[in-house]
């Protein structure tokens, strides 16, 4: 029997946003993987990230599974350590990174470069020279200044396989600062105004280039399939353009990340292979229309197979009550979840490890850093009773979070436990004071 609120037992029931694992456990707790979330707060201290292996990687087997003869790349930018280099190598997935650093954590652990996808709308010369020795299997063209930066540093006799990131038009992403699939932003060439074939031209022009195709990455937290279809059909008919004017029939087509997890119960998170049949119905569509060979296809995802396997534990340290509102203040905040003060992005908060009969209320669960933006969940239902002390648990946690913390206020950034089978294991331990002060060198 349980004593929790009708809508904890909704959210449970809601896989998108809990992992699978979910179950509720005595006491008011509730266990992943077998694993008590009570018991991980008191262990590893909070805030806290816990990591549902098994539901990662049922994640990306499933995007395997929506597009068998597509290569599926996890975005390692929504969150990566050397466990999840692992997983996905395991999983079969290639990795999209996008600095020297993920570069070179993916090749500590002898993730094949081949399936290394690099991006990035200005790469560092670190960034491009890891890449070529690395020997990654393609760098992902973002501007004009970079093809011939790229094609001096290949070395003499071989060639760098390339795609070339190009703008379709399509305004699609849940907030303006993540569309980039039209023109306005920083990202990819116009093919409207020109600039995409002028590209093109460009790379076929140099030998140490091999282009093998195109790349858009329409932007963020898209819930629909359409604007994937819409692009396929703008892609297939620029690459048709390309082969009649430069007599060149290229043979892949990346389109990048997107697809949409859900953070609210009821949020709609299409399954991969919702996306998948869409997109694969319109290649055969398009291809056949402009009598080009079917490309060989790779999609991105990255929150949709991180976000709903992680949850973020914190713990309260202060309820205020003041200008009619609640603000239940935790040991957390912007420093580890940026994304509801950039993009307005909302969540869904449980109480968990204690049980209450207390009716529950809207409160504001706000962090512990210095600024009044510092909210991470406006208007939740909690108990009226909840106090310091108290553990809130915040589900679909995993993309984007432990991957943009910073150092703000010098609260150190969490850990990172994964839990499968009823074990629990630290991937990341949490930053330290002495690690803060090691890059502290001058005085
Ligand atoms: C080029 C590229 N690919 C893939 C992704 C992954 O996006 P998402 O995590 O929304 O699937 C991103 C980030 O938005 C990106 O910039
Ligand atoms: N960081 C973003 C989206 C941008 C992803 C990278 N291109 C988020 O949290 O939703």
């Amino acid at each position: 029997m349980t004593t929790e609120p009708d809508s904890l037992i909704r959210e449970l029931h809601a896989p998108s946003v809990w992992p699978r694992s979910a179950v509720h456990a005595p006491g008011g707790d509730v266990s992943l993987a077998g694993v008590s979330l009570a018991e991980l707060a008191a262990h590893h201290g909070t805030p806290v990230y816990v990591l549902d292996e098994t539901e990662v990687r049922s994640r990306a087997r499933a995007w395997r599974a929506a597009l068998p003869d597509a290569e599926v790349v996890y975005a390692a930018k929504a969150f990566v350590c050397r466990a999840v280099v692992d997983w996905m190598a395991e999983e079969g997935l290639g990795l999209d990174v996008c600095s020297a650093g993920e570069l070179e954590l993916a090749a500590t652990r002898g993730f094949p470069p081949e399936r290394l996808v690099l991006h990035g709308n200005a790469k560092s010369p670190r960034d491009l020279g890891t890449a070529l020795r690395l020997g990654v299997g393609r760098i992902v063209i973002d501007a004009d200044s970079e093809i011939a930066r790229i094609a001096a540093q290949v070395p003499p006799r071989t060639a760098q396989k390339v795609l070339v990131r190009v703008l379709p038009g399509i305004e699609a992403g849940a907030h303006p600062k993540v569309r980039t699939g039209a023109e306005g932003q920083k990202f990819g060439l116009s093919i409207a105004n020109g600039d995409a074939e002028d590209a093109v031209v460009r790379v076929l022009g140099q030998p140490g280039l091999d282009l093998a195709g195109l790349h858009c990455h329409l932007g963020s937290q898209i819930a629909s399939a359409e604007p994937y279809g819409e692009a396929v059909r703008r892609l297939v008919a620029f690459l048709a353009r390309i082969r009649d004017r430069h007599g060149v029939t290229l043979s892949e087509l990346d389109l990048g990340g997107g697809f949409a997890a859900a953070y609210l119960p009821g949020d709609p998170a299409p399954p991969p292979v919702a996306y998948g049949r869409r997109i694969t119905d319109e290649l055969t569509r398009s291809c056949a229309e402009f009598g080009f060979p079917l490309p060989r296809l790779t999609v991105e995802p990255g929150r949709s197979i991180m976000a709903s396997a992680g949850v973020a534990l914190y713990r309260v340290l202060s309820v205020k009550r003041t200008g009619g509102q609640v603000f239940v203040a935790v040991d957390g905040g912007m420093s580890d979840n940026p994304r509801p003060a950039l993009y307005g992005a909302r969540y869904t908060v449980r109480m968990v490890g204690r049980t209450t009969t207390a009716p529950m209320r809207a409160t504001t669960v706000v962090g512990r850093h210095c600024e009044a933006g510092d909210v991470l969940a406006q208007d939740v239902e909690l108990p009226e009773d909840v106090r310091p002390g108290d553990i809130l648990a915040v589900p679909a946690s995993g993309a984007y979070q432990v991957s943009m913390a910073s150092g703000y206020n010098m609260t150190g950034r969490p850990p990172v436990v994964a839990v499968s089978g009823g074990r629990a294991r630290l991937l990341l331990r949490r930053e330290t004071f002495e690690d803060q002060r090691g890059r502290d060198v001058g005085v």
